[in-house]
């Protein structure tokens, strides 16, 4: 994508695509997809299909799409596209503007779920990769208010946005763990929780959620 060729900034709807996920099916699916999406959404909007070249690329992707003014970030993949795209809603602390000059309705976030876990479609009851229930999500355009989590860690200068689930320790290792295992789809869960139990011991966390604070020996700690 050419993020200053966009000319019709309200109505945009960026597609940030990533075509590993699923083991490549992510890329295979959206490609199936497409000329679908087109026939229903194209009449009235622009689709922007930007594909992802590797991991943090969706975040920059979104970030520019938003100053753009785009009318929607939807991100094609798993939780880990969602994860990035929605962090590219914010920077340095705050929700990005779009550029001057456009005061239309802000940009909304999208997700056609295609990962191999694809946690938040589950928590919305949507059924994974159903293209046809997808689009007409989509065309439908409803949009609604959904509460964003930010994550401060002491050595890391960046904040991180979660909307579903964040998770320390075991749980986070397990996540990292099964990350190494996708090529065996969701059986990378197991594995994942399976390796991290074998090596887990209990740490003295500290967690400050929201102004109180919750901590002592801990396995681990989800926020959700
Ligand atoms: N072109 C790329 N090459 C390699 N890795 C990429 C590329 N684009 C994105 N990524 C990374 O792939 C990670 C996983 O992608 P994604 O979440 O879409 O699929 P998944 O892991 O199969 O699904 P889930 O997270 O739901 O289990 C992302 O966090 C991202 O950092």
């Amino acid at each position: 994508m050419a993020p200053d060729a966009i000319a019709n900034p309200q109505r945009d709807y960026v597609f940030v695509v990533n075509p590993t996920g699923a083991n490549g099916r992510t890329e295979q699916q959206w490609k199936k997809m497409l000329p679908e999406l087109k026939l229903r959404l194209g009449k009235d909007c622009n689709i922007c299909e930007a594909l992802t070249t590797g991991p943090t690329h969706a975040v920059e992707i979104a970030r520019e799409a938003v100053r753009n003014g785009a009318a929607a970030v939807v991100a094609v993949g798993g939780d880990g596209t969602l994860h990035e795209v929605l962090n590219g809603f914010f920077e340095d602390g705050m929700p990005v503007q779009s550029r001057e000059g456009y005061s239309g309705p802000r940009t909304a976030l999208g997700l056609i779920p295609m990962g191999t876990g694809s946690d938040l479609a589950r928590c919305f009851g949507w059924k994974s990769n159903d293209k046809l229930e997808a689009i007409h999500r989509i065309v439908k355009d409803r949009r609604r208010r959904i509460d964003v989590g930010r994550v401060q860690l002491p050595d890391d200068k960046v904040d991180r946005y979660f909307l579903n689930v964040a998770s320390l320790h075991l749980s986070a290792k397990a996540g990292h763990i099964a990350s190494m295992y996708k090529r065996f789809g969701n059986l990378c869960y197991v594995i994942g929780a399976l390796k991290a139990f074998r090596s887990h011991e209990n740490r003295d966390l500290r967690t400050r959620l929201f102004l109180h604070s919750i901590g002592g020996a801990s396995g681990m700690v989800i926020i959700r």
